[in-house]
């Protein structure tokens, strides 16, 4: 397969796009379906890397995953205890999520396994989840004193692992999703508190599959469960993540107009649209509904002149991947964009501040890299340039963006879309005049 891809100037985007599978509630549907017993069939589910290392995870734990002629994925688990010993090394591959989730199920089982992942897997922080699963009972051991994976988890010592109290220290909705699971397993409830509300699909799902969840501010609380009630069927909402390049894209090159069909608006996820309003997008939302406990619409975006604004606080969690593609939107607004309190953005697939900060720069682009944010001083004038994704499928895609909407940009390793959107260059190549 190419290593690269040029991307060359052309005209506006337009036309519609049916927004892919949502990555964070397709890894939940699989994990919550396999702990289910009865079957369900997850439509729209993400067929992308991330997923299906998922996928492959909970078939080494014993469940039955298959996916039929029309995309749909057929899960059939064996139950809340159901779940058998793999008899080998669960490999999350690239994708944070899986390992953090399936840590937070895997404390709570009467057997031995071996969590791993790739290079870049391997160099983001664990002790953020091996802290408050350890409390509760879990026994890890892993690299580095358990920071990093490749990570073991024993059988507990105890009977059953016990629920928490506990403050995270960072909005991270992958440790919060790890206690709660984790939680369902224990003799007693946990009570979770964030700095901040981050994406609450989990909290979602646990109701869906018939699970009380209790939250009060920026806290969560769940009790232990016998069983888990599945839904026959989840209808996965199209990613707002992926929809995002799609929003600056749209936004940034002229005479542009697309509708995205069935995106997600759940409102932990939407900060995108609230920063590009504020900046004076024009989006419009429609036939809002829902898909199951989950807020869907359909975005109609046409291109508009940007003013530069102040990203932090609350509202970084809500839009915590989208930080690479709106510091693309910064570069093409008047003004000033200042990025603060996204430090955790340092500690992503790559170091996401410095890879947009590096390979933006390339095209001629001056972004202040500080320690938690970046700022940008717009509009300013961008070249063609050689430009590395650093195997982040995030940086690759907005990398594509900011080509399409200056000079041209020719990308090494972008494959790595693959990642979380396998269909983004082919789509990008459909909808360009
Ligand atoms: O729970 C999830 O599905 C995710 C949570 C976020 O990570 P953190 O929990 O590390 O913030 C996000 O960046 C990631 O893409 C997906
Ligand atoms: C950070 C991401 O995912 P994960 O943490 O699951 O690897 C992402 O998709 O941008």
């Amino acid at each position: 397969m190419l290593e690269n891809i040029t991307i060359s100037p052309k005209g506006g985007l337009s036309g519609s796009i049916n927004i892919p599978g949502d990555k964070s509630i397709s890894h939940r549907s699989v994990m919550f379906a396999s702990l289910a017993s009865t079957p369900v069939i997850i439509k729209n589910f993400l067929y992308a890397e991330d997923c299906l290392s998922t996928v492959s995870c909970m078939q080494k734990l014993g469940a039955k995953i298959e996916k039929d002629e029309e995309n749909n994925l057929h899960v059939l688990g064996q139950g809340l205890y159901g779940l058998k010993e793999p008899e080998d090394i669960l490999d999350a591959g690239n994708s944070g999520t899986t390992l953090r989730l399936l840590s937070g199920i895997l404390i709570g089982q009467p057997f031995f396994s071996v969590l791993t992942g790739d290079a870049s897997l391997r160099s983001r922080p664990m002790a953020r989840i091996v802290t408050p699963l350890t409390m509760m009972g879990g026994e890890i051991k892993g690299r580095q004193d358990t920071r990093y994976v490749p990570i073991s988890i024993e059988k507990s010592k105890k009977e059953k692992i016990n629920g928490i109290e506990y403050t995270m220290p960072m909005a991270s909705a992958q440790v919060k999703s790890a206690i709660l699971l984790a939680t369902l397993f224990a003799s007693g409830p946990s009570t979770i508190t964030e700095p901040y509300v981050s994406r609450d699909h989990t909290e979602l799902m646990l109701e869906t599959f018939g699970v009380k969840v209790a939250r009060e501010g920026t806290s969560v609380s769940i009790s232990p469960s016998s069983q888990l009630h599945a839904p026959g069927e989840i209808n996965v909402p199209g990613d707002i993540s992926s929809a995002a390049f799609w929003l600056v894209g749209a936004t940034i090159i002229p005479e542009s107009h697309l509708t995205l069909i069935n995106v997600g608006i759940n409102p932990t996820r939407t900060g995108i649209l609230d920063v590009l309003k504020e900046m004076g997008a024009n989006i419009s939302i429609e036939n809002q509904r829902f898909s199951g406990a989950e807020l869907v619409a359909d975005l109609v975006v046409k291109s508009a002149k940007l003013k530069g604004t102040t990203i932090d606080g609350a509202i970084i969690p809500r839009l915590i991947d989208e930080i690479p593609i709106l510091s693309v939107a910064a570069l093409f607004a008047d003004g000033k964009t200042i990025i603060r309190g996204a430090e955790e953005l340092r500690v992503k697939e790559t170091d996401r501040l410095k890879a947009v900060a590096s390979e933006l720069g390339k095209m001629g682009a001056i972004i202040t890299e500080t320690s938690d944010g970046l700022i940008i001083d717009g509009p300013q004038k961008m070249n063609f340039a050689n430009c590395d994704s650093y195997h982040d499928h995030r940086i690759a895609m907005a990398l594509a963006i900011a080509g399409a909407a200056s000079l041209g940009v020719n990308i090494h390793k972008h494959n790595c879309a693959n990642i979380s959107y396998p269909n983004f260059f082919a789509t990008l190549d459909s909808i360009r005049k």
